[in-house]
């Protein structure tokens, strides 16, 4: 028989809106969206700066609660982070005074994990992500492409079964950042895990995801929400990339302009 519950969507975004108080005006991030992602999804949010795409991520983080609507993560209402839902930030957040293998292991190490596990994990993670021999360097003597692998083996060892990453790659030299995208997309591939990942390129949206949501700037709503049906692995010189690519780039690029005016109105304005 199937589980129900296993169809249900596996977060529902419910008309979230976030309104900013900032030098006493008030600066609406985002607007009445409302998304439903189904389990083991990869959705990547796409649009400019300043449409509200780390907000959102925040939102589902539990990092920072909406002015409005609510998050529901597997069921239940989403009021503060929580060990289901994994963040990965742009900037290596990794503790500079542990090595690698501590680093890895220090999520299961409050929560109390035992020992064997603990060492059994960050094994298992440590080659996962070609970082065998770096368990004992400090974050210091790694590149910024191993940085951010040791960030991503940190959330994989708790085993959280969404995944939200804004912009993991987005300080990564191009070679890099291809290499680590293919990285993810195996490790998506084999763990099932739902992702929601923020991200301002449009090639890295069409190379990675599912369902890609364009917002739209300030407030952010969704602008468009459209399914990848190309086949994988995705090929970027493919005639159908090159299509979708164009298509997404002139709705980015009417957002890019409203943020550019934006900004211009504020000058003249100062
Ligand atoms: N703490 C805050 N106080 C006031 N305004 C904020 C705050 N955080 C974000 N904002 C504003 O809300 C809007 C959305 O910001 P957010 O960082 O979510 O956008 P983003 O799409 O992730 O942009 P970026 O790609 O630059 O990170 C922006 O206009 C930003 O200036």
């Amino acid at each position: 028989m199937r589980d129900p519950h296993m169809d249900a969507p596996h977060i529902v975004i419910d008309n979230v809106s976030k309104v900013y108080q900032s030098g006493g005006r008030e600066v609406v991030a985002l607007r009445g969206i409302g998304l439903a992602v189904p389990r083991g999804q990869f959705v990547c949010l796409l649009g400019p700066s300043g449409c509200g795409k780390s907000t959102l991520l925040n939102a589902v983080a539990g990092f920072a609660p909406p002015s409005a609507g609510r998050v529901v993560a597997d069921g239940r209402e989403v009021a503060g982070p929580g060990p289901d839902r994994g963040m990965v930030f742009q900037e290596y957040a990794l503790f500079p005074w542990m090595t690698v293998a501590d680093n890895i292991a220090f999520g299961l190490e409050i929560k109390g994990a035992r020992r064997a596990e603990i060492d059994a994990t960050v094994a298992r993670l440590l080659s996962m992500l070609s970082l065998g021999d770096f368990g004992q360097r400090y974050p210091k003597d790694l590149s910024g492409g191993m940085r951010q692998r040791v960030a991503i083996a940190r959330v994989l060892a708790l085993d959280s079964p969404v995944m939200l990453m804004d912009e993991p790659f987005g300080a990564l030299d191009a070679l890099t950042r291809r290499n680590l995208q293919d990285e993810l997309l195996r490790i998506w591939a084999e763990l099932g895990k739902t992702i929601l990942f923020v991200t301002h390129s449009i090639e890295e949206a069409i190379y990675l995801a599912d369902r890609v949501v364009v917002m739209t700037y300030r407030p952010g709503t969704v602008k468009r929400d459209l399914m990848v049906e190309l086949p994988r692995p995705r090929d970027p010189a493919a005639p159908g990339f090159n299509a979708l690519a164009r298509e997404l780039g002139t709705l980015v690029m009417e957002e890019q302009r409203r943020h550019q005016h934006d900004e211009l109105r504020r000058e003249a304005a100062d």
